[in-house]
């Protein structure tokens, strides 16, 4: 059983507060689903979490210990899907597998997971945005870090494949702790063991559509 504490967060870009002393903990097991309306500050939430974008203020704890937002990448503790693409353009996907997982076995994993024979063969700057998202994601979740940070890992992807991802996202949920952020909040409902949304620059307990729609995340049509 991992731990990874986050602890008075807090960012502002210029005036504009971002996120203030916001905390969350998550253990090995937890999935998390995180909410906030566009311009909320979820992905910079995430960056900060990883240092790729400096903090004002951030304690960062992996199992009791603190370690600085700068070491979080080397320390291989957390791995993060971004929302733009990160994989090199020009390689073929078959050669790229290799690069990350020198074990056969490991590449196994990933040449035999739902789909990717489909596009195996391709160069990755050919591929399409779905299927890029979901190679990403597969390349990620067989990394060996006990926690992932995921930005938008449903976009882009067709729905079968949203269901192969949900699988996914269920079998990590065994070996790691998740936090995920998604715009498509059904599917992210539907797997999360707790969801918060961030408002007015901090996290709020939700548990449905409903307190999205009470807190204006979205519109429930009335029939
Ligand atoms: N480097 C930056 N400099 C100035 N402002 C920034 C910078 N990065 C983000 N912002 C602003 O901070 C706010 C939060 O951005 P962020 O990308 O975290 O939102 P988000 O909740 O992930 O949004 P979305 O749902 O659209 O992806 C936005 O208003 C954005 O314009």
């Amino acid at each position: 059983m991992n731990k990874l504490e986050v602890n008075g967060l807090s960012k502002s870009f210029g005036s504009r507060q971002i996120l203030k002393e916001v905390s969350l903990s998550l253990e090995t097991g937890d999935m998390f689903g995180l909410f906030g309306r566009n311009g909320s500050g979820k992905s910079t939430l995430l960056k900060c979490m990883m240092g790729t974008l400096r903090a004002d203020a951030l304690e960062i704890k992996f199992n009791g210990r603190e370690i600085s937002a700068s070491e979080v990448i080397s320390a291989k503790r957390i791995g993060f899907l971004p929302q733009d693409p990160f994989l090199p353009k020009e390689m073929k996907v078959r050669n790229l597998i290799p690069f990350i997982f020198p074990n056969g076995e490991d590449q196994d994993k990933i040449f035999y997971s739902p789909g990717v024979a489909a596009f195996d063969g391709k160069i990755i700057g050919t591929l399409s945005a779905g299927e890029l998202k979901y190679l990403e994601l597969i390349i990620l979740a067989n990394l060996s870090h006990p926690f992932l940070l995921l930005d938008e890992p449903f976009s882009m992807v067709e729905p079968k494949i949203i269901e192969l991802v949900k699988d996914l996202l269920l079998s990590l949920r065994k070996t790691k702790g998740l936090l995920i952020t998604d715009h498509y909040y059904s599917d992210v409902l539907e797997v999360a063991n707790r969801s918060l949304l961030l408002k007015n620059s901090t996290l709020l307990e939700v548990e449905s559509d409903d307190d999205l729609a009470a807190h204006e995340y979205l519109k429930i049509r009335k029939e």
